[in-house]
This record gives structure tokens, sequence and C-alpha cells, in this order.
């Protein structure tokens, strides 16, 4: 399988990115992240001159590894391919970002919005912070096309300057997200199975290394994938409903979380906690979540977006040069273990997920999803 990952993705999206930053509404500002910065500098034939944080500051000795960019940073190739409207999209999803007006600026100065399909932002410029409301019907589900819209969304964020922290958030309280969208990985051939993982890692390595603060105001259920959204985050408020369950259950549908999935869980709650929680696919009530460290908050139903707004203005008044380099310090491990090894990782799921045995779990968890209804 041809390797073609962060900077192969960007193509894909830049076609999408490019048609907005055409038509204005996209920031030509380099975006504080490493990737970010790859793109506005680079991509987007903008001056390169902002250095990448921490370079300046570490200097030679800095024992984190290669850089973002050394990964991610468009080639001439890739360059020439950021007119090109984006394949990676299926082709109705391209068709219905193109044709439609996504991006509403309200001439008021301290908000501004914009949203498509599956993704509402809300950007509120005299706080610097957006809030992102997933809104794919009916679950959430992390389908190609929201994953696809979300990082166009993100990237935008990244690249706007004036946008400090990102609080995410559900459109549905209730769910926040029902993971990964089983129907992604049912019955569909190696291609998609190769283009979905790709959008996941893509998803995950822009969150969890973003610049930006992260707070996620977890407004119902988020199994799988949606605790994984969740756990990128810096900060997690939860509504304090003990319907709503958290956690890694992939072992529930016969699947295994990936060790990406699995080294983010041990970052938050610890390795021997991890075990318990991964092996036994838990979900874990909000009361639960909170004593073991999955959340850090717990709020009234209506006090989440509220509370994720005050604890993001505390993380705000820290000296955000010092906070990233400490975020990058933290994080930039982990994340270096996927950049280092994609391909594989991707190879990985194709055959895991491509195996009759798996296949056939998967049809029987969503029957038992449906039957649960009737
Ligand atoms: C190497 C492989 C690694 C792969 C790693 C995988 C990670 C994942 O994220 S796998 C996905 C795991 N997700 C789940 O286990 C969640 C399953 N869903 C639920 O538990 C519930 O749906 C709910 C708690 C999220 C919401 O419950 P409720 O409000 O009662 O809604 P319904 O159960 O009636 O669902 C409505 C509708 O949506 C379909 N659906 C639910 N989850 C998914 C999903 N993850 N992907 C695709 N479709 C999903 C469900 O089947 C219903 O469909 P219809 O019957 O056709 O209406």
């Amino acid at each position: 399988m041809a390797l073609r990952t962060v900077s192969a993705l960007k193509r894909r999206l830049g076609g999408a990115g490019l048609g907005l930053l055409r038509s204005g509404q996209i920031s030509s500002a380099a975006g504080r992240s490493g990737a970010g910065r790859a793109r506005a500098g680079r991509g987007r034939g903008v001056a390169w001159t902002r250095p990448r944080l921490g370079e300046e500051q570490l200097g030679p000795t800095c024992p984190v590894g290669p850089t973002w960019e050394s990964v991610s940073r468009p080639s001439s190739t890739d360059r020439k391919c950021l007119g090109r409207a984006g394949n990676f999209l299926p082709c109705a999803a391209q068709h219905r970002l193109e044709k439609t007006p996504s991006y509403i600026d309200y001439p008021a100065t301290a908000r501004r919005s914009f949203s498509n399909h599956r993704v509402i932002v809300d950007m509120d410029q005299s706080l610097g912070v957006a809030t992102i409301k997933i809104k794919n019907p009916p679950v959430n589900s992390l389908s190609l096309e929201l994953l696809t819209e979300f990082l166009i969304g993100w990237e935008k964020l990244e690249n706007d300057k004036s946008c400090k922290g990102v609080i995410l958030t559900s459109n549905y309280p209730k769910i926040f997200s029902a993971g990964l969208d089983i129907l992604e990985m049912c019955g569909k051939n190696a291609a998609h199975y190769t283009e979905y993982w790709k959008a996941v890692q893509e998803l995950w390595l822009k969150l969890y290394m973003s610049n930006m603060v992260v707070i996620a105001a977890i407004n119902g259920s988020s199994p799988a994938g949606g605790c994984l959204l969740a756990l990128t985050s810096d900060y997690r408020v939860m509504a304090d409903n003990p319907k709503y369950t958290i956690g890694l259950n992939e072992t529930l549908l016969g699947i295994v979380a990936p060790f990406w999935f699995k080294d983010n869980l041990v970052n938050t709650i610890g390795n021997r906690a991890s075990e318990q929680a991964l092996q036994l696919g838990l979900l874990f009530s909000p009361a639960e979540a909170l004593k073991i460290g999955l959340v850090d908050q717990l709020v009234p139903e209506d006090k989440v977006q509220s509370t994720a707004l005050s604890v993001m203005s505390q993380w705000l008044k820290i000296p955000d040069h010092a906070r990233q380099l400490t975020k990058t310090m933290m994080r930039k491990p982990t994340a270096d273990l996927l950049l280092k090894q994609r391909e594989a990782d991707i190879d990985n799921f194709v055959r895991f997920i491509s195996r009759d045995g798996i296949q056939k779990s998967l049809h029987m968890y969503l029957k038992a999803l449906k039957e649960r209804k009737e």
C-alpha cells in the first residue's frame, strides 16, 4: 500500500480548503500548530513569517524528535496539487461543500460563525474562543464526511491567529458522539477502509497536538471513538447524568482499540485502570469516569457549556507560549509513535477490519443495536 499520509490528506483537503480561501473565508495567516503553519506557509504561498513554536526555544537539543513540519510539510508536488479539487470527499459530499455557501460571517465583529453540513463553529472573537458543535444525526457517528468537514473547520481555526481555544461539544444533548461510524467499517473495500482510517488518524493527530486549548463539553454519551475525541482535549467537563456513559468499549464490538487510542487513555487514567477498561470494554457512568480521571469535572446538564467556557478562561490566563511548549513536551512522544508508523497502522487496520470474523462481529453489533430499540 502506498504511503500517502499527512501531506496526502492535506492535499485532498487542500482542494476544498483552497476553495474557501479563494472566497476569502479562510484567513491566510499562518496557523499555530505545525500542521497549520505548514499549510499556510507553504501550501498557500504565504510568507513563512513565524518560526515553529518551540524551535527557537528548545534549539537543537530539544529531545522530542522530528518536528511536526518535517512530517507534514507539503512537497512541491503537493503544492501543485493544492489547486485541484480535493478528491478526499466522496463525490456527493464534495459537490455539496463546493455548492453550499457554508460560511456565514456576521457583521458584528465580536462573533463569527460558520458551518457546513455536519459541523457548526461559533467563534467569539472577543474571547478568542471557538465552539465546535458536531451535528451528524442521529448519533454523531464519526463518518468520513463528518471527519472531513471537521478537519476543514479545524484547519480554519488553526489558521486564525485570534483563536486561542476550542470547546468541543455536540449539537444533540444526550449524545456527544457514538464513535467511529460502524457503517464505514462494514462491507466496504480496502481502498475505502484506507481512506477512512487516514481521516481518523488525521483527526486524532490534529486535535491531540493542537496548540490551542481544547476543552470537551461532553453533553451526552461518548463511547469508543467519541471517548477518543474527548480524550484529545486538555480538559473534560461532563454532564452529570447517570444515563450517559463514556469509555473505550471496542472489545464489546469484537474489535481492538489501536495502540494510540490505548496510549491516549493510559496518559489520562494510567496503566492499570486502562488495562481493565480496555480489556473489559468498560463504559463508565459520569461519576465513575470522574473517579478514575477519565473526565475532570461533572456539572448539571445545563451548565456544561458555561463551565467549559469558564475553565477555558482560566487556561487562557496562562502565558500561551509556555503552556503550548509544555503541552507539546507532554504529548509529542505519544503522537510521534503514530507519526512514525502511520502506514503500518493503516495496513493493520485494513487487514483487521477486512477479516470475515470481524465483519461478522460488526454486523451482529449493528443488528443488536437495532433490536434493542424494538
Ligand atoms: C482495529 C479497529 C479499531 C476501530 C476502533 C473503533 C472505534 C469505534 O468508535 S467503533 C464504534 C463504537 N460505538 C459504539 O459502540 C456506540 C454504539 N451506539 C450506541 O451505543 C447508541 O447508539 C448510543 C448510546 C450512541 C445512542 O443510543 P440511542 O439514542 O438509543 O440511539 P440508537 O442506538 O437507537 O441509534 C440510532 C441509530 O444510529 C445507529 N448507530 C449507533 N451508533 C452507531 C455507530 N457508531 N455507527 C453507525 N451507526 C450507529 C444505530 O444502529 C441506529 O440505526 P437505525 O437502527 O438504522 O436507526
